[in-house]
């Protein structure tokens, strides 16, 4: 299939001379082409630049073309949402309550709720019925323009639950336009029965489950929540050293509640990410801009735990490649919009429009692992394209709270068209 995208008001490339993820005002240099056009074959993307351009390169092509009038609109990569809890049972609109009732979200754990709720949850469901509900989730995400998410597992907690959960986003993966990454994360919590015997569980963890899931091929990156009361800075290194041994690449929840040098850590195992960072140390920051760890920020966790948002604007000018994220789960930030996401970067984090849109396309790619893939258009990338119903890019976040995705193309084919999924 060919299809030209023609005349859009602004096309954002994010094509830039500087490889890997951005840094500092690389991260602001979005690479706008106006009034462009941009040819797609098959799932490829073939060309970008005025549609005059085209006609002189690709006049065979544009013979047989689907042709996309992009008018007074805005085209980009589609959206990478790199941290998503994405497959799991149930709901928890009640510890929601309870927090607006002063409960805190560590209390509600320590309890016996939260992570451990939901894997109750996550237990009790059958693979069918995980898959059903995480689809739907899906095509949510997809409506709001996001053509690759990150899946993490972490609700089953034992190995016959761990692996239903990355069964299912390897099925979806297969099924479902979006493209689905999988992180092992098993150590997301302590089983209760577990308490008092930790180690215990991450020895499991380390002999047994990494190793079938690499055996397995399920999962690319191995992900720890490093808090106090839950993974200690010790176990999280062990576990991710493993996971290392073991062609995981690490990725750490770190420095989410209480600073807890996890930040270090992530810098110290060289992990792909630390995430979270809301409590971020001075010099962890600076070691993750020494060693080039992305900083994967999640600010609806901030805003829905009312936690401090992480110091984003510090660490771009610290030199820190950023990432933003929706961190999707059912406890600390239940929402699939990533463009309402971007809007409390901008706000609450100090983020320019630009350094926004830079993390959540290429520096989210980056984040895993397919900067190379996606992220950005470029000729030979994979032709992940969006269409948004605004004049210019900017609009994007002056209309906050609104979700102005109008097509999306997902590896050369229309799957979303006139916020309609196909
Ligand atoms: N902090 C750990 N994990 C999730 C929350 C999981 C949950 O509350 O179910 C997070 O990233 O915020
Ligand atoms: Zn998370």
């Amino acid at each position: 299939m060919t299809i030209l995208i023609k005349n859009a008001n602004e096309v954002i490339t994010f094509k830039s001379v500087a490889q890997g993820p951005r840094i500092k005002e690389q991260m602001q240099d979005v690479a706008i082409i106006p009034y462009g056009s941009v040819l797609i074959e098959n799932d490829r993307i073939v060309a970008i630049g005025p549609f005059t351009q085209l006609e002189v390169d690709y006049p065979d092509l544009l013979t047989v073309a689907e042709v996309i009038d992009a008018t007074g609109k805005v085209v980009m990569p589609g959206l990478v949402d790199c941290h998503t809890h994405l497959v799991h049972g149930g709901t928890r609109e009640q510890e929601f309550n309870m927090r607006l009732n002063g409960s805190t979200y560590m209390d509600i754990m320590n309890a016996g709720g939260g992570i451990h709720a939901t894997t109750k949850q996550t237990r009790e469901a059958s693979f069918d019925e995980l898959y059903g509900k995480t689809l739907r989730h899906l095509d949510v995400f997809l409506k709001h323009g996001i053509t690759t998410v990150e899946a993490k597992s972490g609700y089953g907690l034992d190995w016959e639950n761990e692996r239903k959960q990355l069964e299912v986003a390897k099925k979806l993966h297969a099924t479902h336009a979006i493209d689905i990454v999988s992180t092992f994360m098993g150590a997301h919590a302590v089983p209760r029965d577990y308490k008092g015997r930790e180690d215990e569980f991450v020895d499991i963890l380390v002999d047994d489950m990494l190793p079938k899931v690499a055996e397995l091929g399920l999962a690319e990156f191995n992900d720890v929540f490093c808090e106090k009361g839950v993974f200690t800075p010790e176990q999280s290194r062990r576990i991710l050293e493993a996971g290392k041994a073991l062609q995981l690449t690490p990725k750490i929840h770190a420095d989410e509640i209480e600073p807890y040098k996890g930040a270090e850590l992530a810098a110290e195992v060289g992990a792909i990410s630390a995430e979270h960072l809301l409590v971020a140390s001075d010099e962890g920051i600076q070691k993750m801009a020494a060693t080039g760890t992305i900083a994967v920020l999640l600010p609806g966790t901030a805003f829905f735990l009312r936690a401090p948002f992480a110091r984003g604007r510090l660490m771009i000018d610290e030199g820190v490649p950023v990432a933003i994220s929706t961190d999707f789960n059912p406890g600390s930030s239940p929402t699939m919009s990533l463009p309402f996401i971007m809007n409390l970067a901008c706000m609450h984090m100090g983020m320019t429009l630009e350094e926004v849109l830079t993390a959540t396309t290429i520096n989210a790619a980056y984040a895993l692992n397919r900067g190379h893939q996606i992220g950005s258009l470029e000729v030979g990338k994979q032709a992940d394209v969006i269409m948004l119903d605004v004049a210019n890019y900017k609009q994007l976040q002056y209309f906050y709270g609104m979700n102005h995705t109008h097509t999306v193309i997902k590896n050369g084919r229309i799957v979303v068209q006139d916020g309609i999924l196909l």
